[in-house]
């Protein structure tokens, strides 16, 4: 009897154990769904794209299909950082240039699926017409030295953008993005969660803290790359007023200045833009309403940084108003 419930609970525990893995994977394994029938179709059309693009005696694929379709490319540029920054609103609002295409998703090749090879990173790539561009970004790209390296490697000509933001605001912005996402583990104020009680000094071993270093994330970008392949913008700026930064992204990946006909909506309270004749503004996770911080701990928190942005600034030789 007792055999027989040992291993009821065994199989109990190995269906949990399967279970789990499969919600886990879920999404990454419908990535790859996608990803596999891309790739067939890719084999396919390189079968039956001879002279004619027409198997023997069977059907014939649009010489125009095939050549759009072979126009897939590697990215020209990349937006490599930083979270929480306005990465999400910089990447669909450069797309608003008629030259500018994107790939939907973070790419996160150079970091997560690097194993998967370039060529798994180039079938997810956008579809381009002639004088297009390609770009993608991911933001958690500038964290490593690593990644810098597999970038330059694969390419030591890309163009890589980074926007940057207050470190103050950066860090409020993923506390709160922690909170929507995970309601019950975050049951602690923004100060409380940061700032050490007994020292009233901030947590430095907080994940969250420590990306708001830029000086020391940017570094080995800055010595791979030098200063001319990588554009440095301010999100604070462009969250006020996108155009400047957007007219400079164009110059930088060296295209016709487009007028992008973004406007301020002032139900979203962020800029919008409009889509085939319709407002497009991010979904409500871009844009949440921060909390009032107590003054103390405002102070402590943007002292925390003083020293690490005027770092940031002396590398890149220019300053940002935070
Ligand atoms: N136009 C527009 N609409 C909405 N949100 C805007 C916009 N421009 C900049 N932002 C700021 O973008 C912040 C989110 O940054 P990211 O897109 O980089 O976040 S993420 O790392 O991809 O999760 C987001 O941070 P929070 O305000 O903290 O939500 C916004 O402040």
């Amino acid at each position: 009897m007792m055999q027989k419930q040992l291993r009821i609970i065994n199989y109990l525990v190995i269906v949990g154990i399967v279970y789990r893995n499969i919600t886990f994977y879920k999404s990454k394994l419908w990535d790859s769904y996608h990803t596999s029938v891309d790739n067939i179709v890719d084999i396919l059309f390189d079968a039956v794209a001879d002279e004619n693009y027409c198997l023997h005696g069977g059907p014939c694929v649009p010489k125009n299909y095939v050549s759009m379709y072979k126009s897939q490319s590697y990215p020209d540029a990349i937006i490599i950082g930083c979270k929480k920054c306005g990465t999400r609103a910089l990447i669909d609002m450069m797309c608003l240039h008629p030259q500018i295409k994107a790939l939907r998703r973070e790419g996160h090749y150079f970091d997560d699926f690097y194993a998967l090879g370039d060529y798994w990173y180039k079938s997810r790539m956008p579809i381009l017409a002639d004088h297009e561009v390609a770009i993608e970004k991911t933001p958690s790209y500038m964290l490593s030295r690593l990644t810098a390296e597999r970038i330059y490697n694969f390419n030591p000509d890309i163009k890589l953008i980074v926007i940057l933001r207050n470190p103050v605001d950066r860090l409020i912005s993923d506390y709160l993005q922690k909170q929507a996402r995970f309601p019950k583990a975050v049951v602690l104020s923004v100060g409380e969660t940061y700032i050490k009680n007994k020292t009233n000094t901030v947590d430095e071993t907080k994940v969250h803290v420590q990306k708001g270093l830029y000086a020391k994330q940017l570094k080995p970008w800055l010595e791979i790359f030098g200063t001319k392949s990588i554009l440095i913008e301010d999100g604070n700026a462009f969250t006020k007023d996108p155009l400047p930064t957007l007219k400079r992204a164009q110059q930088f990946l060296g295209l016709k200045p487009h007028n992008n006909h973004v406007y301020f909506n002032k139900s979203k309270g962020f800029y919008c833009w409009l889509e085939n004749s319709q407002t497009k503004c991010l979904a409500g996770a871009k844009g949440r309403k921060h909390p009032k911080i107590p003054s103390q701990q405002m102070n402590i928190l943007k002292s925390y940084y003083t020293k690490p942005n005027e770092d940031l600034f002396k590398m890149i030789g220019k300053r940002f108003d935070w």
